[in-house]
């Protein structure tokens, strides 16, 4: 049976009491509390500056603590009536359908409702990509689970016992044990591999942690939310700590507010989308990017409000849509001889009652068209002839000459082929193309077109020149022409991401510095010499070491690169079209480098195939399954795809023309004076250096920069983390089974000893390290086997890591209703752009001083066939934006 009503609204009242009171019993009517509140007990202390530094790496949003405050009531709810004297099962529990329940998680986060789905575009939280779970993807949502999770009670607490039911080792005895630094450099791949590794996991998945939980989490702290790991006492590194301080990963509510047991967030989108270059909502996205005066609602109000123009579809639908109707046109009697004399006076004009404000709306318009196309866009001789507005088409088009002359174009012509607007758009000479080509004059004029066909045509410029679209008469109208130029069209537009000009003139531009109301992004405690700022992008955690954000830097160059170069092509476009096709296509291109240069390196050829991952030779992708869930794994975020801290070099080489250095790990982390530092050349120097210099080998040995001296303060001091032991007690705060289990996950075989890893784990040291540590073989912590496995045949990973890595790039692709190779993403032409350019590419386009680079910056450039070559080469071919020119409609034939 279930619990009744009743019973469920007391448990919720009690485990709320409970939560924050200690333990509490029922008495006549009344809840006491038989222990002190817990909050008093709990002495709340100032973060360290390293602490903070962790914080950052998890932001929570105040959202994702109310749902964990809500989670820890239903994870005790649960507690409670499993204990009661009805001892009710967690099955039954999961299966309870309750307001009481439910009425928890209503602050649970939702997409916004729409009617019209947008087919070509992602939202900034990834809402609505799957149209029947449009959560599927976005944040705040709760991590899947491969293997239900092991927790100590079966509900909640943290995996600390093994099988036998004794305590498991202690974390950092593992990690002092297992992650020595021990240091053997790659041969073949380059430390960029590493770096784009922890660019993509940042891209796909954050967990959340209380950033109060430092505060609380002193050494000693009996707070159930803290899970400090001891000090050995004779620990090498950290002597004189008792603890390495542990606040567990918030809880989120299981799928749809039922009680079950406990899950972790993720934070941020899940697709490979670029929200690690956008930010992962709206508000941020906003945030990044350049508008007019910041607010989006400023925006609106303005006196041309943005939104009135996009809704009012200028002109055509309007001009259809409005009182404008063909039959009111021709009843109107639309006077013959002033149109012929001189249509555009203004006498006339107000005597005959043109709607006044409508026709100024549309002066307006193309007076601004051919003003900006004209003047400013460069409009050029080529682009205009590789249209196939041309003459070619326009006799293909029986629009034959002479047919065109017996016409006897304009005049009589004209009224007789009954001007009405059916037949003009019949005519395929639409007005919106029109206006999108900004057909200008003076290219016009360059083109050659026949001269006797210009003139027969000239009703155009000489009813335009007539019309006096001048700007005196313009000004005269009192049209708030200044307020236009003051929108600086089209620079200073929010299709551009937001950046700060390089001090050194001549070079591109820098991330944005982080302001005060951007304390996520914030260097927690940093002043520098010369009171240096982080940096702005779309995850907060770009500022924790400087090669991480020199790649941040690259992509918000490409953004721009590509705006500005889009908009030559399509002077039509809005600024709200330009950054869209732009995000779009940055996307696609992170797609494209992980799945077509990244992924096959890590995962080697079988488990690319085993996962369907690679990409497609010449036809579009047709493996969208809308039943997929595109969310990340458990398992993925807090073991399998932290290989790569095994990769990351304690040094990170930079390199400039006339500069050769390198930068300590352990002395860079949140410190954004490498970044901003000319003299050993800014983040270019970091990026040639990261194509430059190999990788770590992947193996079970991290390095000290991540071991001793994790966001330590002062740097290189004994006040810092461990990684392999945060790592470690990561998947045990997270209840993740042991390594037996996920191995049989994975379709390896289960092993009863030590030796039976034989296969996976041929080093027989580690074996015995192993055994030394564990009791059994169903206990090893997953990270810890996971380096230590052998990589797969033409991987860096091992297999089991490769099986978990694999399965969540397959359901990012094919959960993915926006994927960059799926036949309504873009045309063959565009695909086939994207793919042939590569994150080689995107460095040559954006870094400044860079004249070479080998053609996989994966490899290093002295691998077979990978050499550098100069980046005007056609090894490094380039994107064709003109593949994304919107051509007029051309009339039927
Ligand atoms: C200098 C390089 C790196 C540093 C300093 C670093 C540091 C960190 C830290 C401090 C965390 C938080 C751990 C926790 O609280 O549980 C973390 C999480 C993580 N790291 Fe790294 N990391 C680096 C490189 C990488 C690389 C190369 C990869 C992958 C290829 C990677 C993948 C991850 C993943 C998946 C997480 C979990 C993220 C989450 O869901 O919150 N990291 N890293």
């Amino acid at each position: 049976h279930a619990p009744t009503e009743d019973q469920l609204r007391e448990a919720v009242v009690m485990a709320a009491e409970e939560l924050e009171n200690g333990h509490c019993v029922r008495k006549d009517n009344e809840i006491v509390c038989e222990q002190e509140p817990r909050q008093a007990k709990v002495a709340s202390v100032t973060p360290t500056k390293s602490q903070r530094h962790f914080a950052t790496m998890h932001r929570s949003t105040p959202r994702t603590i109310k749902l964990s405050q809500s989670a820890a009531i239903l994870e005790k709810v649960a507690k409670n009536l499993m204990n009661s004297p009805d001892h009710f099962t967690l099955e039954q529990l999961g299966q309870v359908v309750s307001r009481s329940i439910t009425g928890l998680c209503d602050e649970a986060p939702s997409c916004e409702p729409r009617l019209i789905d947008n087919k070509e575009f992602r939202t900034a939280n990834g809402c609505h990509n799957n149209l029947l779970h449009p959560l599927w993807g976005s944040p705040e949502q709760c991590l899947k689970r491969l293997l239900d999770p092991q927790y100590k009670d079966g509900l909640g607490e943290p995996r600390t016992t093994g099988r036998d039911g004794d305590p498991l080792p202690n974390a950092r005895d593992v990690s002092l044990a297992m992650n020595e630094d021990l240091r053997k450099s790659n041969h073949e791949t380059s430390h960029m591999l590493m770096q784009f590794g922890q660019f993509m996991s940042h891209e796909i998945t954050m967990t959340a942690v209380d950033p109060e939980g430092f505060s609380t989490c002193t050494c000693g702290s009996a707070k159930p939310e803290c899970f400090n790991v001891p000090v050995p006492p004779d620990d090498p590194d950290f002597r004189g700590r008792s603890c390495l301080e542990f606040p567990r990963s918030i809880q989120s509510p299981n799928e749809g507010c039922s009680m079950g047991q406990r899950q972790q967030f993720d934070q941020v989108t899940a697709f490979v989308d670029a929200s690690n270059v956008y930010g992962h909502s709206e508000e941020d996205m906003n945030n990044l990017s350049l508008r007019d005066e910041g607010e989006p609602e400023a925006w609106r109000e303005r006196a041309w409000p943005e939104r009135a123009w996009r809704e009012r579809a200028w002109p055509e639908r309007a001009w259809r849509e409005r009182a404008w109707p063909e039959r009111a046109w021709r009843e109107r009697a639309w006077p013959e001889r002033a149109w012929r004399e001189r249509a555009w006076r203004e006498r006339a004009w107000r005597e005959r009652a043109w709607p006044e404000t409508a026709w100024r709306e549309r002066a307006w318009h193309e007076w601004v068209l051919h003003e900006r196309a004209w003047h400013e866009w460069a409009w050029n001789e080529r682009v205009w002839r590789e249209w196939a507005w041309h003459e070619w088409v326009l006799h293909e088009r029986a629009w034959p000459e002479r047919a065109w002359r017996e016409r006897a174009w304009p005049e009589r012509a004209w009224r007789e082929r009954a001007w009405p607007e059916r037949a003009w758009r019949e005519r395929a000479w639409p007005e919106r193309a029109w206006r999108e080509r900004a057909w200008p004059e003076r290219a016009w004029r360059e083109r050659a077109w026949p001269e006797r066909a210009w003139r027969e045509r000239a009703w155009r410029e000489r009813a335009w020149r007539e019309r006096a679209w001048r700007e005196r008469a313009w000004r005269e109208r009192a049209w708030p022409e200044r307020a236009w130029r003051e929108r600086a069209w089209p620079e200073r537009a929010w299709r551009l991401l937001k950046s700060k000009p390089n001090p050194q003139e001549w070079k591109k531009d820098l991330l944005p510095e982080a302001k005060s109301k951007d304390p996520e992004f914030q260097c927690p405690g940093f002043t520098g010499p010369n009171d240096e700022k982080c940096s702005l992008a779309g995850d907060n955690r770009v500022n924790q070491q400087p090669a991480l954000t020199s790649l941040h830097t690259v992509f918000m160059r490409e953004h721009n690169r590509i705006a500005r170069e889009l908009s030559q092509h399509n002077g039509g476009w809005d600024d709200n079209r330009l950054f869209y096709e732009t995000r779009k296509i940055i996307g696609a291109l992170m797609q494209k480098i992980a799945y077509g240069e990244y992924l096959p390196l890590v995962l080697g050829p079988d488990f690319m195939d085993k996962f369907d991952l690679t990409l497609t030779k010449s036809r579009f992708f047709d493996g969208y399954d809308p039943t997929v869930n595109p969310g990340i794994y458990n398992v993925f975020a807090t073991a399998a795809y932290r290989f790569g801290h095994s990769i990351v070099q304690n040094e990170f080489d930079r390199y400039s023309p006339d500069y050769q250095t390198s930068i300590k790990l352990a002395f860079s982390f949140f410190n954004p004076t490498y970044i901003l530092n000319d003299a050993e050349g800014g983040p270019d120097s970091i990026i040639r250096g990261l194509t430059t210099q190999p990788r770590q080998d992947f193996d079970r040995y991290m390095v000290s920069g991540l071991t001793k001296f994790l966001f330590a303060d002062p740097p290189g001091s004994n006040q810092g983390f461990d990684l392999a032991t945060v790592n470690i007690q990561r998947g045990r705060d997270h209840g993740l089974p042991g390594y037996n289990a996920w191995r049989v996950r994975c379709g390896l075989k289960n092993a009863t000893t030590f030796t039976e890893l034989k296969s996976q784990i041929p080093d027989e040291t580690t074996r015995e390290k192993l055994a030394s540590l564990y009791r059994d073989v169903e206990d090893i912590d997953l990270f810890v086997s996971g380096l230590a496995e052998e990589s797969v045949k033409g991987g860096i990973v091992g297999p089991t890591f490769a099986y978990l890595i694999g399965k969540q790039f397959q359901d990012l692709r094919r959960g993915d209703r926006f994927w960059f190779e799926k036949d309504d993403q873009f045309t063959e032409d565009q695909l086939a752009e994207i793919k042939k350019t590569s994150l080689a590419r995107i460095l040559c386009d954006n870094m400044d001083g860079t004249t070479d680079m080998q053609p996989n910056v994966f490899k290093l450039p002295t691998h077979p066939g990978n050499k550098r070559v100069p980046c005007a080469s056609s090894g490094l071919p380039q994107m064709d934006l003109s593949k994304w020119q919107e051509w007029p409609d051309m009339p039927e034939k």
